[in-house]
């Protein structure tokens, strides 16, 4: 209520409280006048205490419900945080599931399930691209010797040194795999027969010059081998049937060569 508002009410009460005014005829009608006004001033402040009641819970519950929903939010983005990292661990599980059913858990190279993957995409991509592809199966000599004078567990020692061996000497395309016990296929893209031919035999003479680490001045191996260059549209399997054909050749002929499949 303004000043000058109040300075009248004043009056008003003043004028309405003197004894000389009593019998004045308005007197009557200002009293109720003032009263009425004095009422609807109590009602209009009562009122306006309820709408401020009103707004403060109305920011109140706006102030909750934000608060609410900052919180929500935050989980949710927490939850999907934990979400993404179990797919990538989920992931990372199912790479190292992958890699592990594909790979020969002793010498860790490629198994048959990964070399069979392996030998149908390179049939894909030499076909596509038209170009040669040879296969080359490496089979120890005599391997039975070294496990019955050394031990199966040295045994298997040698068998790691020599996928080693053989994997450090492919180039950065070629791909080795063990095919069987101490039989390892070696699969060359790009490589026509006397490539692979004098691939292979380089091969070869490295797992002779071998230290297999079994003794001082321990034993060597040798190998035999054979080579063959893919036929445009032959299956993989067929091949390498050709080839096996070629290394019991190579076996019964005295073994320590390479042949090469008809
Ligand atoms: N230590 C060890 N030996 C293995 C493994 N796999 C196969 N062998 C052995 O390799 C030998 C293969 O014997 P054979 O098939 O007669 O072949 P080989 O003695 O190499 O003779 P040729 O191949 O005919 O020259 C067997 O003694 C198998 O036990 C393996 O994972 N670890």
């Amino acid at each position: 209520m303004s000043t000058r508002d109040r300075a009248l009410l004043d009056e008003v009460e003043t004028l309405l409280a003197m004894e000389a005014h009593r019998d004045h005829p308005l007197h009557s009608a200002l009293s109720r006048l003032y009263h009425r006004h004095l009422e609807q001033r109590d009602r209009l402040e009562r009122l306006v205490n309820i709408a401020d009641g009103f707004q403060q819970s109305a920011q109140q519950d706006l102030h909750q419900t934000r608060h609410q929903l900052d919180r929500q939010l935050r989980r949710q983005r927490k939850l999907s945080r934990i979400a993404d990292r179990y797919q990538d661990l989920l992931h990372e599980r199912n790479q190292a599931l992958e890699d592990a059913s594909s790979r020969d858990p002793l010498t860790g190279l490629a198994n048959r399930r990964r070399i069979n993957r392996q030998l149908k995409r390179t049939i894909a991509e030499s076909e596509r691209r038209g170009r040669p592809f040879s296969l080359a199966m490496v089979d120890i000599d005599h391997f039975k010797r070294i496990n019955d004078r050394y031990g199966h567990a040295a045994g298997d020692r040698a068998l790691i040194v020599l996928a080693q061996a053989l994997e450090s000497a492919l180039r950065v395309d070629d791909f080795c795999g063990r095919w069987g016990g101490e039989e390892f296929l070696v699969v060359l893209p790009n490589t026509d027969l006397v490539q692979a031919e004098s691939m292979v035999t380089r091969l070869c003479d490295r797992l002779r010059d071998l230290d297999l680490g079994l003794a001082p001045d321990g034993p060597r191996v040798t190998a035999s081998g054979f080579i063959t260059e893919h036929r445009p549209r032959e299956d993989y399997r067929d091949t390498i049937r050709r080839a096996d054909r070629a290394l019991l050749s190579a076996k019964r002929d005295g073994r320590d060569r390479l042949y090469q499949a008809e």
